[in-house]
């Protein structure tokens, strides 16, 4: 496909020693030769691709000079767009960057729209629909495991297994006209029902193992949500500050300290986890107070994973007791603080009141414990989950939702297929459930939702 040539800056504006002016399209090379000269006045069509070059920004109009570069050239379709690129290596700095991209506007290029770039690898068919959204996890990855997630699937891991699919249910469906077309086999549904029912539960099983890891593929990519929460004053926000290693919640003796939600992402041992620190839940006569009291009991609703921090040196409250009740059946780990101090609180009660759980025991203020907290979260994460790395995590909402109605598609189809359905009816919905999972890969998506997809990237990618 032929597109107008495209220019943005792909670094953070502002920031560092050197900055990057990308330009993609059919007149890159054109443009970036007339404003390019470098000592030797080669012109960039007599250079080989893949080739950088030293030299000066000359405005063509004036020939002034207006910034020293490196230049890279790329000639298509061996490039990140398969078009031809040209990347101008300037000095960081606003007045710079910003000249070189007005410089590269003037003389014909258009400013790109966000993800532009990469909208154009697929629309140029270097990678398809997941592998750009891939892109874009992996400029947002936080751990090493959520990045090797997008590596995965930039790769085209989720993308051929999803291929494989499709073309099992198409190669299905032609092999159904065949039978039609031919009714030598005086039976049609004698000859295609066993054969549909074959591929169907195939399709739908491997649906089904793809589903499994989205739980574990949204947590690597968006982070575990993690509760903190107790009583007033049982240190909390010192739990919160000695797992990101910073003093980032206010810690005073004075209970009711937080008043407001503080989140922090931080990763133990490969988990991401986003913490959230609580205001400790009470009843409380304070309304700012009480404000806090009530959000936390909103993310307590919303988290995947609850840290409930009890004071060691207190006899179990009414409260504690109540929080137990309102954590029963989610993931929790119960922490007792404040080890330092003489022990009051009933042990065996709390072992009691938390089933087979685990209990850590803490002295934040003799930074004591934390390690075995982390353990206790990691293999809390880790515990039963498959071998990690050959898997083909699904973690994108977009793909889970599609693979979700994509399983009910072709479990209509193979429940009509198991009850004498007529065939004509089961072929549609193995058409839809083959556009369905080509909305995955972007092979039957359209054009406007492309758009929006794209408008989610960052400017210059
Ligand atoms: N300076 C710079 N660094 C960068 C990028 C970039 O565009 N520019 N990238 C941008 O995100 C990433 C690298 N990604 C890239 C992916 C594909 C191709 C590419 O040219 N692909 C060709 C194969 C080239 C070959 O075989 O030699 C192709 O697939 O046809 C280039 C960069 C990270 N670093
Ligand atoms: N002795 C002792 N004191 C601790 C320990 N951990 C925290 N503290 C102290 O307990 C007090 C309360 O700690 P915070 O972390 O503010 O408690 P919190 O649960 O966030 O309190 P609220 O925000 O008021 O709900 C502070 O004075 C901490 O220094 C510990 O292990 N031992
Ligand atoms: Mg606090």
């Amino acid at each position: 496909m032929e597109f107008d040539t495209i220019t943005a800056i792909s670094t953070p504006m502002g920031e560092g020693a050197i900055a990057i002016v990308r330009l993609s399209g059919s007149s890159a090379i054109a443009i970036a030769d007339k404003i390019f000269r470098s000592p030797s006045e080669k012109s960039l069509f007599e250079q080989n691709s893949h080739t950088i070059h030293y030299g000066h920004l000359i405005d063509p109009k004036n020939g002034e000079v207006v910034e020293e570069v490196m230049l890279s050239l790329m000639k298509g379709p061996k490039t990140f767009t398969r078009e031809d690129v040209i990347e101008i290596n300037c000095h960081g700095g606003l007045v710079s960057v910003n000249r070189v991209l007005q410089l590269a506007l003037i003389n014909g290029a258009r400013l790109a729209e966000p993800g532009e770039f990469t909208k154009r690898a697929f629309l140029n068919g270097r990678i398809d629909l997941s592998q750009a959204e891939a892109v874009m996890d992996l400029i947002r990855a936080k751990t090493d495991k959520a990045m090797n997630v997008a590596l995965g699937q930039m790769e085209g891991r989720l993308s051929r297994l999803i291929a494989t699919l499709r073309q099992a249910l198409l190669e299905t469906l032609a092999q159904v006209e065949v039978n039609i077309d031919y009714p030598e086999y005086d039976d049609v549904e004698e000859m295609t029902l066993p054969l549909m029912i074959d591929k169907c539960t195939w399709v739908s099983e491997e649906i089904d193992k793809l589903l499994l890891t989205s739980s574990q593929g949204k947590i690597l990519r968006e982070g575990l949500s993690t509760a903190i929460i107790g009583r007033p004053n049982v240190g909390k926000s010192s739990l919160l500050n000695s797992l990101i290693q910073e003093n980032k919640a206010i810690v005073t003796d004075i209970a009711g300290t937080t008043r407001d939600i503080i989140e922090e992402y931080v990763n133990v041992r490969g988990v991401p986890l986003k913490l959230v620190d609580t205001a400790g839940i009470r009843e409380t006569e304070d309304i700012v107070e009480r404000i806090g009291v009530e959000k936390s009991r909103q993310v307590l609703k919303e988290a995947d994973l609850i840290l409930l921090v009890l004071n060691s040196a207190e006899k179990l409250t009414i409260e504690d007791r109540r929080l137990f009740e309102a954590i029963e059946g989610m993931d929790y780990i119960v922490i007792i603080n404040k080890t330092d101090l003489p022990t009051e609180i009933e042990i065996d009660e709390v072992r009691k009141l938390s089933g087979h759980k685990r209990i850590v025991t803490t002295s934040l203020l003799e930074e004591q414990g934390v390690n075995e907290l982390e353990e206790a979260i990691a293999s809390l994460f880790f515990e039963g989950a498959i071998e990690a790395t050959d898997l083909t995590y699904v973690s994108n909402a977009r793909h889970i939702s599609l693979l979700t109605l994509a399983k009910s598609t072709i479990t209509d189809a193979l429940e009509a297929a198991q009850n004498d359905v007529p065939v004509d009816m089961i072929q549609i919905d193995v058409t839809r459930t083959w556009e369905i999972l080509g909305e995955i890969t972007g092979d039957t998506v359209e054009e406007s939702l492309i758009d929006q997809l794209f408008a989610q990237f960052c400017l210059g990618k």
